[in-house]
């Protein structure tokens, strides 16, 4: 068992969490969890359902008092500790990770670290959290406004970053005075229940943090948007998903926030640093395996440095070494499901069928896990799937533009807008670009953009809502006006 490969064998929990207790499933059933570079059952979960998510909403609620009486600086603490015990912990957070979803393990420790971020600054941002006294049409009355807990948090979460989207829903729900019941991906349980286990030990209070891992994530889903003590959805995953859980949520006009999925472009206009181009394309592309909302979907490069930069672009592409993530000279772990391969597949044959051509890989190695060589492909026009969707793969679609306004229609023409980049040393290009582009965020001869400090989140259908920073408290704050008259 892979368990023989951590200091702390006890971080490797396959039951759910709910009032502080480690809980089975009411049917007794249990689900796969699946290494995905080996194609071997690591583990069997229990399976919760629609009875176990109502039971965490119940002890969720009835958690919030006790936590409400805390002060600023003692909640503060807690989620302080959970991040101490998370980065001392992030080895066995890392390998666990890797096992469960793949990526590699240089890649793990790298999320567990960031993951760990959202909960050092929400920790910080929990003794932040101020009201107002505003100016008055009266002077017999004040008017003051105070921030209080919006209430029960339901976050559902996906599988490609097992740990950071949990914490970056988490951490600011704890901070804000919110309980939380969260249902993790199906592919990834390990990670989310290790992570409860840390926030235990942290001495989180029992009923704040639940996890129901399970398989039925449409009934999941489904309690969780309908029930009334629920106050707020928290989503990250895909936009057909999203969809669903905003009409489900408006029944009871719970607040939403939705990270969904993104088409990022990447603008290469003919004045940039080409090395610095590469670089940035090449790691916003190849970040887990492109399995990222915010990689690299579509790369625009201007005609006259296009044949240079797929040449450059192909040459390193050509460098990864595919294999399991827990070996140290793997550079690229697998997708995360054979689905998974076989869509990125179909999307690479649209494209070659239609007239593009592949520079390199593009080929699904021979053997039980889920691998693609990382594909380069170029000469593709608008009439191919790749120009539309997102890949959420390994697969670098590389398209020409002749000026920057048609750069910038083919950058907004998706009904995606969460991440975009350009490269160009043009000063008031970078401003007039920016401005332009219909995303949520947008990165200026650099792709690594994310961080805790900053406001991640899309616009269109990308989603709606912030993450991290100043503005990810607000998400889960709601704002009441007093109004204090004359005794
Ligand atoms: N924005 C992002 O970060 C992400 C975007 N995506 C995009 O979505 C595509 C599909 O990935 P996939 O993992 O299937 O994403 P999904 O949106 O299907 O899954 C994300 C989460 O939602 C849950 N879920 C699925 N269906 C429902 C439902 N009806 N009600 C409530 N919860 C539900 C899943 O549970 P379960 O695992 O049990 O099915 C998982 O926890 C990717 O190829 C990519 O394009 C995917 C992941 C992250
Ligand atoms: O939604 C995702 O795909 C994860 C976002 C990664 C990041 O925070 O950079």
């Amino acid at each position: 068992m892979f368990e023989q490969i951590l200091s702390d064998s006890s971080l490797v929990k396959t039951h759910g969490y709910i009032n502080g207790e480690w809980v089975v499933s009411a049917s007794g059933n249990l689900f796969d969890v699946v290494n995905p570079a080996t194609g071997e059952i690591i583990a069997k979960v229990a399976d919760l359902g629609v009875v176990e998510t109502q039971k965490a909403i119940v002890a969720a609620h009835k958690a919030m008092a006790s936590w409400a009486k805390r002060t600023a600086k003692e909640k503060s603490a807690v989620l302080r500790k959970w991040f101490d015990l998370v980065m001392s912990n992030q080895e066995d957070l890392a390998k666990i990770m890797t096992v469960e979803q793949g990526k590699v393990l240089a890649e793990a420790r790298g999320e567990v670290a960031y993951g760990a971020s959202y909960i050092e600054w929400f920790a910080e941002e929990s003794k932040r959290i101020y009201g107002d006294i505003l100016p008055n049409t009266t002077t017999d009355r004040r008017s003051v406004v105070i921030k209080q807990p919006i209430g029960v948090v339901g976050a559902i979460t996906p599988w490609n970053f097992p740990i950071a989207m949990i914490t970056r829903k988490v951490a600011p729900a704890l901070a804000a005075g919110c309980s939380v019941v969260l249902k993790p991906a199906a592919e990834t349980p390990l990670s989310a229940l290790a992570l409860v286990e840390l926030a235990e030990r942290a001495g989180l209070p029992k009923g704040m943090f639940n996890v129901v891992p399970g398989l039925d994530a449409p009934q999941i889903g489904e309690r969780l948007t309908s029930h009334p003590l629920v106050k707020k959805v928290t989503f990250t995953g895909s936009t057909r998903v999203g969809k669903i859980l905003m009409a489900q949520s408006a029944q009871t006009v719970k607040r939403t926030s939705m990270e969904l999925g993104g088409n990022a472009p990447v603008l290469v206009f003919d004045d940039a640093d080409l090395d610095k181009a590469v670089q940035g394309a090449f790691a916003a592309k190849f970040r887990n395996a492109g399995q990222t909302c915010i990689c690299a979907n579509r790369i625009l490069v201007q005609s006259s440095i296009y044949d240079e930069f797929v040449r450059r672009f192909t040459e390193k592409a050509e460098q990864f070494v595919l294999g399991e993530g827990l070996s140290e000279a793997s550079t690229m772990g697998p997708l995360i499901t054979r689905n998974a391969v076989e869509g990125v597949s179909t999307l690479v044959a649209d494209a070659l069928d239609k007239g593009a051509s592949l520079t390199t890989g593009g080929t699904q190695p021979a053997g039980e896990g889920y691998f693609f060589t990382p594909a380069v492909i170029r000469d593709l026009n608008q009439s191919m799937r790749l120009s539309k969707e997102e890949v959420f793969g390994p697969v670098a679609p590389i398209f020409k533009f002749e000026t920057e306004e048609e750069a910038i229609e083919m950058a907004n023409d998706t009904e995606f807008g969460l991440a975009a980049y350009l490269f160009t040393k043009d000063q008031s290009r970078s401003w007039r670009v920016s401005e332009a582009l219909e995303y949520g965020m947008v990165g200026v001869n650099e792709t690594a953009i994310s961080s805790e400090m900053i406001p991640f989140g899309g616009v269109k259908e990308s989603g709606q809502g912030r993450e991290g920073s100043k503005y990810g408290l607000e998400d889960y704050l709601e704002m009441k006006y007093i109004c204090l008259g004359d005794i």
